[in-house]
């Protein structure tokens, strides 16, 4: 989800290159959060010219603009990775879109499996810093030609999750009395979609990663790149299998489900989270 703010990239016109008038408004199942706006729109993915289409069971693939308490936003109802098998730049498309909007502010938000032996399914995990594995290998969204119009060649991204949200989110959850659920840690994002073997957790424990997933570093890196301002968190959907020995194993529908139970409580939070920035930007 996104902030719409004023200010659009010099030399680039969303409606001519994504000829957005002529996308049909959409109306299908939606999250609380987005069915929760004022002054709805929706867009079809299939109706942007040349954006990917949502593949994920429990993905819905559409835009969503309204108003959140007034406050103008764009959401995501669904997301793209890379293991439904398009480009890693592809993938973080919509980020480059919604900078095109002007927006300026990126709440980024993923279901992970938690690691950390101190999380419980259902904690929100504020991310304060990711490990991007899948740019270990070289597959990172800004690889190609840059596009200078959004930002340079080499951005830093050390301090891509900004510190006086993660602190005010921080404050929020204490005061909406679900304190002892927020966390704060490093996430991490694989190819997917097998989910991780118990080497492989060991040696992400090793690397003190807190959460595991299977997206939102791409996204993050192309925000980063272009200036915007992001608050990511993942919702401890499941807890990491880190022995032979578990009876269950890691599955999509105990994902699907975590979702399903914490969808207010996260609707509550992003809200008050948007309510913050309007008032201290
Ligand atoms: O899109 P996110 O990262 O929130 O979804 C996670 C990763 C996979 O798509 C799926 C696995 O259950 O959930
Ligand atoms: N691993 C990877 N991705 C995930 C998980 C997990 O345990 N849970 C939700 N997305």
């Amino acid at each position: 989800m996104a902030l719409i703010s004023k200010g659009r990239i010099k030399g680039l016109d969303l409606k001519k290159e994504f000829r957005i008038r002529s996308m049909k408004p959409y109306s299908s199942f939606a999250s609380p959060l987005a069915e929760s706006l004022a002054d709805k729109e929706c867009f079809p993915y299939d109706s942007v010219p040349n954006f990917p289409v949502s593949t994920v069971p429990g993905h819905r693939g559409q835009l969503v603009f309204g108003l959140l308490d007034g406050v103008p936003v764009m959401c995501m109802q669904g997301r793209f990775h890379y293991y439904e098998g398009y480009p890693i730049c592809k993938c973080a498309m919509p980020i480059r879109v919604m900078k095109m909007v002007g927006i300026n502010y990126l709440i980024a938000t993923n279901a992970a499996g938690g690691l950390n032996e101190k999380y419980k399914v259902g904690d929100i995990m504020i991310i304060k810093d990711h490990v991007n594995f899948l740019g270990f290998a070289g597959v990172n969204p800004l690889r190609g030609p840059n596009d200078e119009r959004f930002g340079p060649r080499f951005p830093a991204v050390s301090r891509a999750y900004d510190a006086k949200l993660r602190a005010a989110a921080m404050r929020i959850g204490k005061e909406m009395g679900i304190g002892h659920q927020i966390q704060e840690g490093v996430y991490t994002c694989l190819g997917g979609p097998s989910f991780e073997t118990v080497a492989e957790l060991a040696a992400m424990k090793i690397l003190g990663i807190d959460a595991v997933g299977m997206s939102t570093t791409y996204e993050v890196i192309v925000a980063c790149h272009s200036g915007m301002t992001v608050f990511a968190f993942s919702l401890i959907t499941n807890k990491c299998v880190t022995t032979y020995d578990e009876e269950v194993m890691p599955n999509h529908e105990e994902v699907i489900q975590t979702g399903k139970e914490n969808e207010e409580v996260l609707k509550a939070f992003v809200s008050r989270i948007v309510q913050h920035i309007t008032q201290n930007s």
